[in-house]
């Protein structure tokens, strides 16, 4: 079944100068897949990503997940979608530097009024998940750029969302912590079944995903499905990156192993 359906999106950012970053975008997502979004700086991928989350509002098109036209709910309602259906992974972890790792995981069902006990079942079980059970009274500045990034996952699952969407999830870390986390967002893809969507510059991360999209210039240009090897399919989306002009961006050191 289908999770995510964008149909003829586009987006035109007003200002002092216009300009169109989306034209025209169709995508589907089946329910269970892990979609990469790749391409040159400034084609539109955190653009796309915006409007699919509902960070942003398209200009034109349609945007259904699980079945709902998001920018048909009033605020109220949206803000409520947001909460219960999606899971936010960004570069910077955006996590709360006053609370613990096991506060920041929590916050949301805290704002969704769960028991106190569920909370802490919940929260015991996604830690052992994530490996991040014995650092949950630490506060979010005594932990690595790594772990800080599991606590963030972790808070975006602890809900059980219907999608995650991810944002260069695996910038500011090095190649080891990269990694892990690419190996963490695969694994609850593939037990969980959760459908995550995520922006990449990065060949081996995109390399753990089911399926990469590429934009250029806010259009669609191409899309290839991982067969049976990851190191073949890491090796076409490099050849898809240069035969487009997206290898502008530094390379990332993630190497498969
Ligand atoms: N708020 C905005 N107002 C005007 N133009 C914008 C705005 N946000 C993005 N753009 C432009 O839209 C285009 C697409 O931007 P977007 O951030 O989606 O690209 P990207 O592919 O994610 O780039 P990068 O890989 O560098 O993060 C760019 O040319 C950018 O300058």
């Amino acid at each position: 079944m289908d999770l995510l359906t964008v149909r003829s999106l586009g987006k035109i950012y007003t200002g002092a100068v216009s300009y169109e970053a989306l034209v025209n975008i169709d995508l589907t997502v089946g329910e269970g897949e892990f979609v990469g979004i790749m391409g040159p700086s400034g084609s539109g991928k955190t653009t796309l990503l915006n409007m699919v989350s509902t960070i942003d509002r398209p200009t034109s098109g349609e945007v259904r997940i699980a079945g709902e036209d998001p920018y048909k709910l009033t605020y109220d309602q949206l803000a409520l979608f947001r909460r219960r259906e999606l899971g936010f992974v960004f570069q910077a972890y955006n996590l709360l530097q006053t609370l613990s790792v096991k506060e920041n995981i929590v916050l949301p069902l805290v704002l969704d009024g769960i028991s106190v006990g569920e909370m802490n079942r919940r929260a015991e079980e996604i830690a052992e998940k994530l490996g991040i059970a014995p650092i949950m009274d630490k506060r979010t500045y005594e932990i690595s750029g790594g772990q800080a990034q599991r606590t963030a996952i972790a808070r975006a699952l602890i809900h059980r969302p219907k999608l995650v969407l991810a944002d260069e999830p695996t910038g500011n870390l090095d190649s080891r912590a990269a990694r892990d986390v690419m190996e963490i967002l695969e694994k609850r893809n593939d037990e969980d079944r959760t459908t995550m969507l995520l922006v990449t510059h990065d060949p081996a991360a995109a390399s753990y995903c089911n399926r990469v999209i590429f934009i250029k210039d806010g259009r669609l240009y191409n899309e290839i499905h991982c067969g049976d090897s990851r190191a073949a399919f890491y090796q076409r989306i490099i050849d898809l990156l240069s035969m487009m002009g997206g290898m502008d961006h530094e390379f990332s050191p993630v190497r498969r192993s």
